[in-house]
């Protein structure tokens, strides 16, 4: 395919110049996928189209290229496994072919639609390309995620998620990405976008970060964005609302999104660009000229507004700007912002080396470091190196991912699975745990961000003490985030997880001489403390824990949640997978090293503990933050009561929870939740039936809480081995994880993982099944049969 330009020649330096506009003559086309390759340099991932025949000479491809991209990995068919533990490691002879040569794995991160597009026009407003065959694939990726045929309606639009209804921010922005790299306004499928898009009311029922987007590009005007004062990072820090006691990331996306809107930035050539034209004509219901844009300030469409404004927030918002920056907000004042929120963008960037916290603010803190230092500068061109670590390529085309990764907490959770699944010792994965293992002790942080350098002093356990100097960072030395450890983030369940799988490896024994350790300990006991130190200064003061930080602000800050689309991310919020995650790491750690911080560990359990059983509902389930839904909390919850002693037989809680399990097992064994349980909060079932996730996830949930009766566990289990393909595969199915109630997001790896733990965990607990043929298609005896009267 070839991109043809319109308009200009290229300027000197090959990038275009701002009025130059591209189109793409075939906008279906496709790249060579055998020429693309993944890098991985120590935890960093990148992919990379190769030009030359040298070069794929030089740079074969492997299992994983070719399995990320949609090709026959080329893996053999593999005998027909008689016991779930032969499918478990059926499961893992694919699944080992996808790791890494750091240790780690990646994948497809993707799910939600509203990321690629922020990086699009950031790219264009700041007169940056990507490459060719990246261009084209991401044209092709979001395409393939278009709402056609039997697809979510088909109606041609996009929403806010893969899986979504088509609402107006995904479509908006998606339909604006395309035309900014040159799909024309007449492609058949962008009439039907159009189409679609102007039904739910045009982008003038944009969300606030739609309307943000598209008045940085010069489509519409800045009046018709809500205020985003940088002011309030003048606030002194004890006042309730000040932005650092705000949920990380809302107050990440704040942070550059107050300085644009500040500076009321506008892309340069916005008048001469014909795509921005273009779009002023194809975007709104009324010709450009006609709108009144503050009217529109608090138009939504009913799609997309998840998360309606409070009143307070309207009333807030008709304040400022009827009476805030008409009369009162002064020169002074707004400089004095500006230059200590450039400040705090200086202070992510840099303790991030531009990585930054998420695929949201690292394209607005690219844009910023454009308006405040020039297109030039190193920081718009570090964020353009590291940018590319978001991408990915998949069998669709090239996506943006959720992170700059999956490293860290994948592999965390293999290792758990193989020792779980009691296959850690075998010595064909030997190679594969320890490499796994190396690659977790090389990603925890060691140091704490700029400005903890100098209190508080290393020696001292850290608090959650923070302040402005650190850009109101918790400390971090010790601990481990999500990807990897450039990006620099500690989350509570990834420490967790993390150190947790690390002193599994490193205490096993080697079978054939059980006093010889059988992998060696690349972690030192000073840096699990470390670890054990951050988990303890994450706790909050309900017992419960959240995410990234302890809990800053109270939840009544939701009465300022603007972003419209999703619900619960003004604050933190305790999450049962992260207290139980944290309760599990401390048990494992204290067992083994029983005098270190014995009773601040003890309090730490006891306190969240108390938070896990009063989180449980009244049905029996856990609802899930970060995985749909009731089956992934259910999963860890009966895990970490499990750690304190808590079983089927000796607690009517956790049998409560089997029962949950239990009453909601599909005829065909399995267990199948949609996402729709993540937005409604009552448990919904998946439409196309049970899913090999889910399912593993409650065979797991049911092993630790020790439930004693066999008969719906093996049903799932044959679920789990019918499913399987001849090499060892399962095969995509929906959609695994959520954030902020309202987004999914997809954890491809979890479907190798988990059926491999849960299939092993059975057969240690169980032993084999008895295969008579195939186990597919398994007739359903009763559950109710073996399950009456015994619970
Ligand atoms: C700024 C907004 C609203 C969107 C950007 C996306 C991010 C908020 C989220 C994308 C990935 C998330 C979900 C990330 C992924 C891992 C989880 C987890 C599984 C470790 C979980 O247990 C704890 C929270 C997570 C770190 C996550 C938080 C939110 C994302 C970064």
């Amino acid at each position: 395919m070839s991109v043809r330009k319109r308009g200009e020649a290229p300027t000197a330096n090959g990038k275009p110049n701002g009025t130059t506009t591209y189109h793409l003559e075939a906008s279906d086309a496709k790249t060579d996928h055998t020429r693309w390759r993944l890098r991985d340099d120590d935890g960093r991932h990148t992919w990379h189209y190769l030009q030359t025949d040298e070069e794929l000479k030089q740079w074969p491809m492997t299992v994983a290229d070719r399995y990320f991209l949609g090709m026959d990995p080329g893996l053999p068919q593999l005998p027909t496994p008689r016991t779930p533990l032969q499918a478990s490691e059926n499961g893992l002879a694919f699944y080992t072919r996808l790791q890494l040569p750091p240790g780690n794995w990646a994948c497809e991160y993707g799910g939600p639609m509203f990321l690629l597009p922020g990086l699009i026009v950031t790219l264009y407003v700041t007169d940056h390309r990507l490459s060719r065959p990246e261009e084209i694939e991401i044209v092709r990726y979001i395409f393939s995620m278009q709402n056609l045929g039997a697809k979510n309606g088909g109606d041609g639009g996009w929403g806010l998620h893969v899986e979504g209804d088509s609402s107006v921010f995904g479509t908006a922005m998606n339909y604006t990405a395309l035309r900014l790299l040159g799909v024309e306004a007449e492609d058949e499928r962008m009439r039907k976008a159009r189409g679609c898009l102007l039904g739910l009311g045009g982008a003038l029922a944009a969300p606030h970060w739609g309307k943000f987007w598209l008045s940085v590009l010069g489509v519409m005007e800045w009046e018709i964005v809500n205020p985003v004062p940088p002011e309030l990072w003048l606030l002194p820090d004890w006042v309730p609302i000040a932005p650092w006691r705000w949920w990380i990331h809302m107050r990440m996306v704040f942070l550059p999104m107050s300085y644009a809107w500040s500076k009321k930035w506008v892309y340069p050539h916005a008048e001469t660009d014909a795509v921005v034209r273009g779009l002023r004509q194809e975007l709104f219901t009324l010709p450009y000229e006609e709108v009144r844009w503050g009217r529109y300030r608090n138009a939504i469409s009913g799609r997309d507004n998840y998360h309606p404004k409070s009143w307070v927030l309207n009333l807030v918002n008709w304040f400022l700007v009827l009476v805030w920056i008409p009369f009162l907000r002064m020169g002074w004042l707004v400089q004095r912002a500006e230059k200590w929120t450039w400040r705090l963008i200086q202070m992510e960037d840099e303790n991030s080396d531009y990585a930054d916290l998420a695929p949201v603010n690292n394209p607005m803190n690219m844009l910023c470091c454009c308006i405040a230092e020039g297109p030039e500068a190193y920081s718009v061109k570090r964020h353009r190196e590291r940018i590319r670590e978001f991408l990915f390529m998949s069998k669709g085309g090239m996506m943006m991912n959720g992170t700059n990764g999956v490293q860290v907490w994948d592999t965390a959770f293999t290792i758990q699975a193989l020792v779980g699944a009691g296959l850690a010792t075998k010595p064909e994965y030997h190679e594969m745990l320890l490499k796994a293992l190396q690659f977790l002790e090389s990603q925890q942080f060691v140091d704490h961000c700029v400005g903890y350098t100098t209190s508080p002093t290393y020696s001292d356990p850290p608090t959650s003490k923070t302040s402005p100097e650190t850009g109101y960072r918790s400390p971090r030395r010790g601990g481990w985030g999500f990807s990897n450890r450039d990006q620099g983030y500690v989350v509570s369940d990834c420490v967790s997880e993390a150190i947790k799988a690390i002193l599994m490896l490193q205490t096993l024994k080697d079978p054939a001489n059980p006093s010889r350790p059988l992998f060696p300990e690349v972690l030192s006991l000073e840096r699990q403390k470390w670890a054990i130190d951050i988990i303890l200064s994450l706790q909050n003061t309900n017992g419960g824990v959240a995410s990234y930080e302890t809990r800053r602000g109270g939840e009544w800050l939701e009465y300022l949640n603007a972003a419209e689309v999703f619900g619960r991310i003004m604050v933190e919020y305790d999450y049962p997978e992260c207290t139980t995650a944290c309760v599990t790491a401390l048990s494992l750690f204290h067992s083994l090293n029983p005098n270190y911080r014995a009773k601040d560990i003890e309090n730490f359990q006891k306190r969240a503990v108390q938070w896990i059983r009063t989180n449980q509902r009244a049905d029996g389930s856990w609802y899930g933050s970060w995985g749909i839904c009731f089956t992934y909390a259910g999963m860890f919850a009966l895990e970490s009561l499990k750690t304190q002693g808590e079983t089927y037989e000796n607690s009517e809680r956790v049998r409560r929870a089997c029962q949950f399990f239990l009453d909601k097992q599909a005829e065909d064994g399995g267990w199948g939740e949609s996402y729709r349980s993540c937005e409604t909060g009552v448990w919904c079932p998946h439409p196309e039936g049970s899913q090999v996730v889910n399912t593993a996830w409650v065979v797991i949930g049911l092993l630790e809480a020790h439930f004693p009766y066999k008969e719906p566990l093996e049903r799932a289990v044959r679920l789990l081995m019918g499913r399987q393909q001849g090499n060892g595969e399962w095969l995509q199915e929906g959609i695994e994880g959520v954030f902020n109630k309202s987004c999914m997001i997809s954890y491809p790896n979890y479907k190798f993982i988990f059926p491999v733990k849960a299939l092993g965990m059975f057969e240690r607990r169980f032993g084999g099944l008895e295969m008579n043929g195939s186990v597919m298609n398994e007739k359903r005896t009763s559950k109710k049969e073996e399950m009456n009267g015994t619970t």
